[in-house]
């Protein structure tokens, strides 16, 4: 293994100084490295993703676990939480595992699997979370994403279940009986455009449920693409009063609005949809105060057949691992709502304390530094790192990327900030914007 100088890379506090890697590690100093000249670069800890579909098993069409790793270490990430809403769906020990082992051989970034809360995301049975959290896979987080676990009575007993071993259910929040038929934001833009809406109180109203059965459980609940200001009132007051919850947005809400469904371009067919100007507004705000905790992609790839069609017969989705650190440098950091330790902060040190990537138990003890992430840049840690040259500009184009898929929405986009180095502890999986194999 390479040893390597970062030589003159600027951190998250702005300090410019030089980071030397060895043996996987942040080392004092090195010698006999390869020196990378970062002057001008923005060095963060690597990113987490809480919030990937990978697609395998069973849409390989889509997504592979390798291409998938390969996007997201192209986009900056070290580690990606791969949801469940697999064919067959990751509700059992061995699935997890198998994804677990295929993410460890593609190499390129550390892909943690996320559990189904119940079998077959059917929302009735909860699935087998202990098997789960003691496989191979260590699996924390669970969800049933692309579904609500709608069941009061089963979410609670979800949330009694993971307490024992201080997991976390994610919570795609939808009301499904709000949503029949829907197929964007209900509001002015639905009205004119005649599709039917879903409207905010559908995911307004399962966070304060579920915030009320998390406070009542004493258990600890994640908020999915979080995407109305509605939702941010709810959250502030959880959090006000104390109750465990946690929350992401994802860099789609964070930019684009409803108006883009007149298109009727399914590209920006999503579930949560694309809310209004006022919605994106209370996003951004509640990121940059930490009512919402983290950036998640929900990084939603989809065959071609499933998007090149008419909006009603597409699926919701869009790309979101190789834009996501462009976007909210553009809508976080240009804008000064958030700095780059705020950066560093949303989309690695939250997101991994959130999915128990830190290698740290609940009571700040150690556990073991190999599968770490989110951690500070200092002496002893591993070598989880990403830089990123913020100044310079690139077009989106969706041949371009390293996605099976071509479903996403910011094609032509001319966006801010590329990705020009990645570590995966000391390794390189990204130079010179190349993706390492
Ligand atoms: N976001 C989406 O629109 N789609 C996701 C499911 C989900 O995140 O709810 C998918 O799996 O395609
Ligand atoms: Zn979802
Ligand atoms: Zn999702």
């Amino acid at each position: 293994m390479s040893n390597y100088l970062i030589r003159g890379a600027t951190f998250p506090d702005g300090t410019a100084k030089d980071l030397a890697v060895e043996n996987g590690l942040i080392v004092e100093k090195t010698e006999n490295a390869e020196v990378i000249d970062a002057e001008g670069l923005r060095l963060l800890p690597g990113l987490v993703d809480l919030h990937t579909h990978l697609r395998q098993p069973g849409r390989e069409d889509a997504e592979t676990i390798e291409t998938g790793s390969r996007a997201a270490a192209l986009g900056g990430y070290t580690a990606v939480c791969a949801m469940a809403n697999t064919d067959p769906v990751a509700d059992a020990a061995g699935i997890v595992e198998q994804v677990w082992r295929l993410g460890r051989e593609v190499g390129l970034v550390d892909v943690q699997p996320i559990g189904a809360v119940t079998l077959g995301l059917n929302g009735e049975r909860l699935a087998e979370l202990g098997a789960m959290a003691e496989s191979a896979a260590r699996v924390r987080v669970f969800s049933d994403d692309g579904h609500c676990v709608h069941d009061a009575a089963v979410m609670r007993r979800a949330l009694e279940y993971v307490k024992a071993f201080d997991g976390v259910i994610a919570q795609h929040a939808e009301d499904p009986k709000l949503t029949v038929g829907a197929q964007m934001n209900e509001g002015e833009q639905s009205a004119q455009l005649g599709l039917a809406g879903w409207p905010a109180v559908a995911e307004e109203a399962i966070i304060a449920r579920d915030a009320l059965l998390a406070a009542h459980v004493g258990s600890r609940l994640h908020v999915c693409h979080v995407s109305t200001a509605g939702s941010v009132e709810v959250l502030r007051w959880a959090k006000g009063r104390g109750i465990r919850v946690t929350a992401e947005v994802t860099p789609h809400h964070l930019l684009l609005t409803d108006e883009l469904a007149a298109t009727y371009d399914p590209v920006y067919k999503v579930n949560p949809p694309l809310r209004t100007a006022e919605d994106v507004t209370a996003l951004r705000e509640a990121l940059a105060d930490g009512t919402i905790d983290a950036v998640a992609t929900d990084h939603a790839p989809h065959a071609r057949e499933d998007k090149e069609c008419e909006w009603a017969a597409a699926r919701p989705g869009m790309l979101g691992l190789e834009t996501a650190l462009p976007i909210v440098i553009r809508t976080m950091v240009e804008t000064g709502l958030l700095d780059w330790q705020g950066v560093a902060d949303r989309m690695s040190h939250a997101p991994a304390r959130i999915a128990g990537l830190t290698g740290l138990t609940g009571n700040g003890r150690a556990t073991s530094g190999a599968g770490a992430h989110g951690r500070p840049l200092a002496v002893g840690e591993p070598a989880n790192l990403t830089l990123v040259d913020p100044s310079a500009r690139w077009t989106v184009t969706p041949d371009g990327l390293a996605s099976i898929s071509r479903n996403t929405p910011y094609a032509g986009l001319e966006l801010p900030g590329t990705i020009v180095a990645t570590f995966l502890r000391g390794r390189p999986t990204v130079l010179d914007g190349k993706a390492q194999a």
